[in-house]
């Protein structure tokens, strides 16, 4: 036993207590240490190691290309920054669909190799054998349902999913095979909000919602778009709390004109 007071970690229990008490769930993305740090001191509940990282970090148009070696590498930076969060990763696309005996090793590698404590899977009843063989080996399951971005080629756009009644219903049946499989959450993502609130009213289980309406239990971003890093990416259900791309531009522009005026080092800034 450590002597130091160490923070009470969350886990899968603590966010449906959550839930159960009408508290908000705070989910943020974040791919390496030194951000992850930060999250974890600002109070964030659910840290995401989101394949969003193929978009974000290395520059992909999609997030179909991140493979699962890339995957662990970022989550296992992000888990020895968190001290309190729970820290959840995506398994990235390929590495779970249709073969439920490689989701389960997929799901088994990043839990030990990354030593994070959930995984989080896109997909309805076509992936619930995969979803059920990852739970039966103890590992939590995050479901992510509406717009999964894994699946852009079928829908062709990032537009808003469910509008429809047929998909609409599709959904609700989804959201609730999730909870039955024993899922411990589950992301809604770009769906009406009138939609985002009847599931989460009708599941025990906590909804984490983006661009999917006040009504989920909890929320979730993509931290660069919170922070304004990623300047061109400013869709309706984004909040940017900070113009770090500013910020951050201006700061790098000053180092680059004093350099080269030579006013940087100066006599106080050598040896
Ligand atoms: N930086 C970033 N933020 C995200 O939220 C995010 C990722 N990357 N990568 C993975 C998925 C993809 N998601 C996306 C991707 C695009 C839009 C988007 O462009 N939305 C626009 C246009 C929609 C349209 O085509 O009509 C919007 O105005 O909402 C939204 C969510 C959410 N995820
Ligand atoms: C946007 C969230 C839910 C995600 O799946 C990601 O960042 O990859
Ligand atoms: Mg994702």
């Amino acid at each position: 036993m450590s002597v130091h007071k160490e923070v009470k970690r969350i886990t899968t229990h603590t966010v449906q207590e959550m839930k159960n008490r009408g508290e908000k769930v705070a989910m943020l993305t974040a791919y390496d240490y030194s951000m992850a740090t930060i999250v974890d001191a600002a109070g964030m509940d659910i840290i995401l190691v989101g394949d969003s990282a193929s978009n974000v970090m290395a520059g992909h148009e999609t997030t179909l290309p991140i493979t699962l070696d890339q995957m662990i590498y970022h989550a296992s930076s992000v888990v020895r920054a968190a001290k309190r969060a729970l820290v959840v990763v995506d398994l990235p696309f390929g590495t779970y669909q249709g073969n439920s005996k490689e989701a389960l090793n997929s799901a088994i590698r990043i839990m030990k190799e990354s030593g994070a404590h959930a995984v989080k899977i896109e997909g309805g009843i076509e992936i619930a054998e995969s979803v059920s063989r990852i739970l039966t080996a103890g590992i939590p399951v995050m479901g992510h349902l509406g717009l999964t971005p894994q699946s852009i080629y079928k829908f062709g756009t990032y537009t808003v999913r469910a509008k429809e009644e047929a998909e609409a219903a599709k959904l609700r049946e989804d959201a609730l095979k999730l909870q039955e499989l024993g899922c411990f959450a589950v992301v809604l993502e770009k769906i009406p909000a009138q939609l985002a609130k009847e599931v989460s009213e009708s599941l025990d289980i906590p909804t984490i919602g983006i661009g999917a309406g006040q009504h989920c239990d909890g929320q979730v971003l993509v931290i660069h778009d919170l922070l304004g890093i990623n300047k061109g990416f400013k869709p309706r259900f984004l909040r940017q709390y900070a113009n770090l791309y500013d910020v951050m531009h201006g700061a790098i522009g000053n180092y680059v004109s004093d350099v080269k005026a030579r006013e940087f080092p100066n006599e106080k800034e050598q040896y």
